[in-house]
């Protein structure tokens, strides 16, 4: 068995929760409140800048030129696609670029992000892969999931999330992760395969918890 099938079935229990939150439900059905929406586009740009910064060290902890180059190349699409969604839809929602990036961190966009970013700086290229495989695997299953509710491609406010996602460009950018972290761990021992399955299911829940903080708009439990 692969070891992306023994994590995806591993993941299950996690990414379906993931899938029925009423954030994701809410995306999909048009019914979100724009200002959860706000906060999570905020709070993900954040994220987002420190999931790039994963693809500059995979590039750094390539073995061959080619995985080097696909690094570089995600890292640019991160920074120069993806993110531009993120800033076209602050301008549609009045929300400057200065703002955006003076957005703080609410206190699960920090775990998420600060193990992300240990895991990949102390570790190898599949521990590395372990902790970003599910970011785009889960966001291209659910942009697939939501795109077969009639209307939710169009949806004024989240019809470009879901457009998005759900597009075969962003599908490959987490088939290449799969297939390389599938070919490093051919011949790994069962304690290398239980290290990487930890990590997987560690961001599969920061995941989920991302999702419910959005929901929840949840900051710091602390008034200065
Ligand atoms: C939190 C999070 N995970 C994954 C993605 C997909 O890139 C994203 N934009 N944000």
């Amino acid at each position: 068995m692969k070891l992306s099938e023994r994590l995806y079935e591993k993941a299950q229990p996690i990414w379906e929760q993931s899938h029925s939150h009423p954030f994701v439900q809410g995306i999909g059905n048009g019914t979100l409140d724009i200002e959860k929406f706000k906060f999570f586009m905020c709070q993900d740009y954040l994220y987002l800048i420190d999931y790039a910064r994963l693809f500059a060290l995979g590039s750094l902890k390539a073995h061959n030129l080619e995985t080097m180059q696909t690094f570089a190349k995600m890292l640019h699409v991160t920074l120069d696609e993806e993110m531009s969604l993120h800033r076209a839809y602050a301008k549609r929602l009045g929300i400057s670029k200065e703002e955006l990036e003076a957005t703080k961190p609410a206190p699960t966009t920090l775990a998420y992000s600060s193990y992300m970013l240990n895991i990949a700086q102390r570790g190898s290229l599949k521990e590395l892969l372990a902790a970003v495989m599910p970011c785009a695997w889960s966001y291209y299953e659910i942009g697939k999931k939501l795109s077969e509710t009639p209307g939710a491609m169009e949806h004024v406010w989240y019809g470009e999330w879901v457009t998005m996602y759900q597009s075969p460009e962003f599908g490959e950018v987490a088939e290449w992760q799969i297939d390389l972290l599938d070919q490093l761990t051919e011949s790994s021992s069962e304690e290398e395969l239980l290290e990487l399955e930890e990590i997987f299911l560690t961001t599969s829940r920061f995941e989920y918890m991302f999702w419910d903080m959005s929901y929840q708009q949840a900051m710091w439990p602390l008034h200065d």
